[in-house]
């Protein structure tokens, strides 16, 4: 068994080398590839960077806003001394589904845009020889899939997407893409729990891996080993921790080996942080004290690069959002690449952790509709059964990704579903509960409402550790000069949550308004940046108003992409910086109120 999705480790067991590159690259839109033998080799391709999101690449909108299946392929070396050794190929992610080849031979097929793809080819693979990689891709939408929406089929023949979400439909081989050389006998997974007492903590801890010894031991930042022990599980002891804290990390090594016959045979390193999640009546303890999520909604997204991962975009994000004296962001609305979770280790942001579970209302561009307050009976269609056997694939997929991240505080099942029928209870209470039962760490978990899931009509909430609102009063609600209206409005549905007396801490996670930088104007209008400010102002009374108010992050950390419509002007304006990653006012109005925060 050597099929493992733990991130790649180099030492000298394990070795890894990255397939990014200059790939070749083939629209198929007739599927025809299979029957035509392309898994063999493309021919009449044209060049395509990878990792990369071929949309933004292209001059012509028939490429850009491409829909169906494309080809990628690549030829490599299996490098000199991994001979004998299992050879994995890894992919971040494959957007949104895939069937990987090597040298004609089907290895895999994956569901899901945003969660890696691994493989053995050891099978497959000619030691000696080139090798070739070719893989179908699809970038679909629909409803029996993950995000949600449909496909639209114009005159010509030509599709197009129809999201059911907010975001542009980027697709591709998007994350890196790395071969993997792992011993045949290895260490396939592991996972640890922390417990904290007086003076020490406890790190339970669980290894998968073949048959032999396993031995666990820790390193503090200066490499000094602090605590070993023996067992594929056991319990890691270590006196006077430092702990792993928020905006203020520390960052010990866990180091696992398997022993056969008295010799290490694999070896797998990584980052360990210690620290413990609660949510304990209206408050989110980390380490046992209260914090208050001062942060974003975020998104994957750049101009040109569309979603692909890149390591500068990841540096300077993380560098604005410290300078806004953040501590916290949503990876709304689909898991991000391996390595933000990393930085959010390093630099002690918390994170919650959110599935692809977006657009699971029936509307186009959910913005429109949903304002109305649209009810489409979306949990009592026949696509269902389908639809919920992904999700809880990706939800199992993703805490197995990410269960050993201390940054990630919190599993977040679907952004802004249908919550007001039964249907959708009995839908999300399954989901829930495979995330309750597949993370070792128990974190909570939360699905962010939208604000047609009130009080008195939102059926899910009960399934939630913690309630996560998107509220847009004095935008999609009486925007303008109604905006005193939409502040009586937002008041009224507080004080109903405050009667419930739920004893649970609330987060917003989106709250916003469009804006525009070019925009000034006195007194504000809708889009300007005046208003937006103002917004934000009277948000946060309210929030300083009721104390289960735990966080609040702000849609969005960064104007960002969109599909095309009357409400977007070249994307979704929200952002509290710009695209290219530039402070817009409200800037500095989030970091001088989250250093007193
Ligand atoms: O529109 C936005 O900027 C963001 O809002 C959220 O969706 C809403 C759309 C319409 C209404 N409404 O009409 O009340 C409320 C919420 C989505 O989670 C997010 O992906 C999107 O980008």
């Amino acid at each position: 068994m050597t099929n493992s999705v733990l991130y790649p480790c180099d030492n000298r067991f394990r070795s890894s080398k990255l397939l990014n590159g200059i790939w070749k690259f083939k629209f198929d839109p007739n599927s025809v590839g299979e029957s035509e033998n392309w898994q063999l080799g493309l021919t009449d391709t044209i060049d395509m960077p990878v990792p990369g999101s071929f949309s933004d690449l292209f001059t012509t909108s028939k490429e850009r806003d491409y829909v169906g299946d494309f080809w990628y392929e690549r030829d490599f070396y299996m490098p000199k001394g991994w001979d004998g050794q299992n050879l994995l190929i890894r992919f971040g992610s494959l957007t949104h589904r895939a069937v990987v080849y090597c040298n004609g031979i089907k290895i895999t097929s994956h569901e899901g845009g945003f969660l890696p793809v691994v493989a053995d080819i050891s099978g497959a693979i000619k030691p000696n020889e080139k090798n070739r990689l070719v893989v179908k891709l699809n970038n679909e939408l629909s409803e029996e899939t993950l995000p949600v929406g449909t496909t639209r089929t114009l005159k010509s023949g030509r599709k197009i997407s129809l999201p059911y979400f907010d975001f542009y439909n980027y697709s591709g081989i998007q994350r890196n893409v790395w071969l993997l050389s792992i011993p045949v006998n290895s260490i396939q997974n592991y996972s640890t729990n922390i417990k904290l007492y007086e003076d020490y903590a406890n790190i339970d801890y669980k290894v998968e891996s073949d048959i032999g010894d396993i031995n666990v031991e820790l390193f503090d930042e200066r490499g000094h080993k602090v605590s070993s022990t023996k067992g594929n599980n056991g319990v890691l002891k270590v006196h006077n921790p430092n702990l792993w804290k928020v905006r203020n990390a520390y960052l010990y090594t866990i180091r696992i080996s398997l022993v056969k016959d008295n010799e290490v045979v694999d070896q797998y390193e990584n980052k360990l942080g210690i620290r413990t999640v609660q949510v304990k009546d209206s408050q989110i303890l980390i380490n046992g004290e209260p914090v208050y999520l001062k942060g974003f909604g975020k998104h994957e997204d750049f101009d040109i690069l569309g979603k692909s991962f890149n390591w500068s975009i990841v540096k300077r994000d993380f560098e604005c959002m410290k300078w806004t004296n953040a501590n916290c962001f949503r990876t709304s609305h689909y898991p991000y690449a391996e390595e933000w979770y990393q930085m959010a280790d390093e630099e002690g942001f918390l994170i919650i952790d959110e599935v692809p579970a977006v657009g699971m209302m029936r509307s186009f561009q959910n913005f429109v509709d949903a304002g109305k307050g649209k009810y489409t009976r979306f949990f009592e269609t026949s696509t269902i059964p389908q639809l919920k056997e992904n999700h809880i694939e990706q939800v199992r997929e993703m805490i197995n990704r990410d269960k050993n991240h201390p940054s990630v505080f919190a599993w977040s099942m679907f952004n802004e579903s249908e919550t007001t029928s039964d249907a959708a209870f009995s839908y999300f209470k399954d989901i829930f509960e495979v995330a309750r039962n597949t993370d070792p760490q128990s974190r909570p978990c939360t699905g962010a409402l939208e604000k047609n899931s009130q009080p008195d009509t939102c059926k899910v909430y009960p399934l939630c550790d913690f309630i996560c609102l998107n509220r847009y009063y004095g935008w999609y609600i009486d925007g303008g000069e109604a905006v005193e209206d939409a502040e009586d409005k937002f008041i009224d549905e507080m004080e109903k949550w405050k009667d419930k007396s739920l004893n649970k801490p609330f987060i917003f996670t989106e709250f916003g308004t469009d804006n525009l930088v070019s925009e000034h104007k006195l007194p504000s209008i809708m889009w300007s940046q005046e208003y937006q400010n103002e917004y934000l102002k009277m948000y946060f009374e309210i929030f300083d108003k009721y104390s289960f108010v735990q966080g609040e992050l702000v849609w969005n950390f960064a104007d960002f992409q969109t599909s095309q419509g009357i409400r977007r002007v070249d994307g979704n304006r929200k952002g509290i910086f710009t695209r290219e990653r530039q402070p817009k006012d409200a800037a500095f109005l989030l970091k001088k109120r989250w250093e007193n925060k």
